[in-house]
């Protein structure tokens, strides 16, 4: 599939509950509804297990198989569950760590070339480096003689390998450094310019600094709390699990949240921060 042509993806009314035993679930997305767009990236952002990897996951079809999940997701003329069935070529999934993508024992060119093959792609392996910006002499290494940031770069070439016009990338800074970390998230933001681009990060600072114009979504509790430009919601937060969330940040203060944050196990239908 070539270009993006204005593909969006859609969530509408997402829920997933895992069952855990018992009758007991675990309520990982309740009533979810995005909109991403060609032209800005999405991020998603929320504490530990608030639900940002399902959401990543009912994207590319890699919920663990006996979830439960309703609603819709959407993407250039496919629903779930047939747009699963295209992870690669409509959806490309970028890992949160790169080393799961590659084996360690061919050299990264080859890895490419082949991946470029079986999903049908337009570019090759030199073309897909260009993109992430690396170097095509990446491309007669072995993964694990590139750097953790290079590294994650090729996962993102490969994840561009069937020329997707959806991009999911969750957690793809959690192993870099600050530096690196906002390089990543501006390439992906770079890349957004024409296809859709979602990204699960905890990185609130990687965004704010790398891409303040991108769409943010503030994940709590399996629920988002509040959706709007990333810089808009760094400056003024309207939810306050938001507000709570950016007093935590280091840089911030490092107040530690005023209320509890639930485990996510049957839920009540009404439970709101703070409330
Ligand atoms: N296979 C599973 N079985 C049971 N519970 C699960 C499973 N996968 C995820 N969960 C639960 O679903 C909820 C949402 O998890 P998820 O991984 O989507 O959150 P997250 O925001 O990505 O967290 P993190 O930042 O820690 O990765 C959490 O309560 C998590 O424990």
């Amino acid at each position: 599939m070539s270009g993006a042509d204005r593909v969006t993806l859609e969530l509408k009314a997402v829920q997933v509950r895992i069952p855990i035993g018992a009758g007991r679930e675990v309520h990982a997305l309740t009533d979810v509804d995005l909109l991403a767009i060609p032209g800005k990236p999405h991020f998603v952002v929320g504490g530990s297990g608030s639900g940002k990897s399902t959401l990543c996951s009912v994207v590319s079809g890699l919920l663990p198989s006996h979830a439960r999940f309703a609603g819709t997701v959407s993407a250039a003329g496919f629903a779930v569950p047939e747009l699963w069935r295209h992870r690669g070529r409509v959806v490309g999934v970028v890992p949160q760590s790169a080393m799961t993508c590659f084996t360690p024992v061919r050299r990264l060119g080859g890895q490419l070339a082949e991946t470029v093959r079986y999903l049908g792609g337009e570019r090759g392996p030199a073309e897909l480096l260009d993109l992430v910006g690396l170097d095509p002499s990446a491309l007669t290494k072995y993964p694990l003689e590139l750097s953790g940031g290079m590294l994650q770069l090729a996962a993102i070439a490969a994840a561009l390998a069937g020329d997707p016009p959806v991009v999911v990338a969750d957690e793809p800074t959690s192993a870099l450094d600050r530096g690196r970390s906002e390089d990543v998230v501006r390439l992906l933001a770079k890349l957004a310019a024409d296809r859709v681009v979602l990204v699960a990060t905890h990185d609130l600072a990687a965004v704010r600094s790398g891409a303040p114009d991108a769409d943010l979504s503030v994940m709590f509790a399996s629920r988002i709390v509040e959706t709007g430009r990333a810089g808009d919601i760094f400056t003024a937060p309207r939810a306050d699990y938001t507000r709570d969330l950016l007093a935590a940040l280091p840089e911030n203060g490092l107040h530690p949240l005023p209320h509890p944050v639930p485990d996510l196990i049957d839920l009540p239908a009404d439970y709101r921060y703070g409330g």
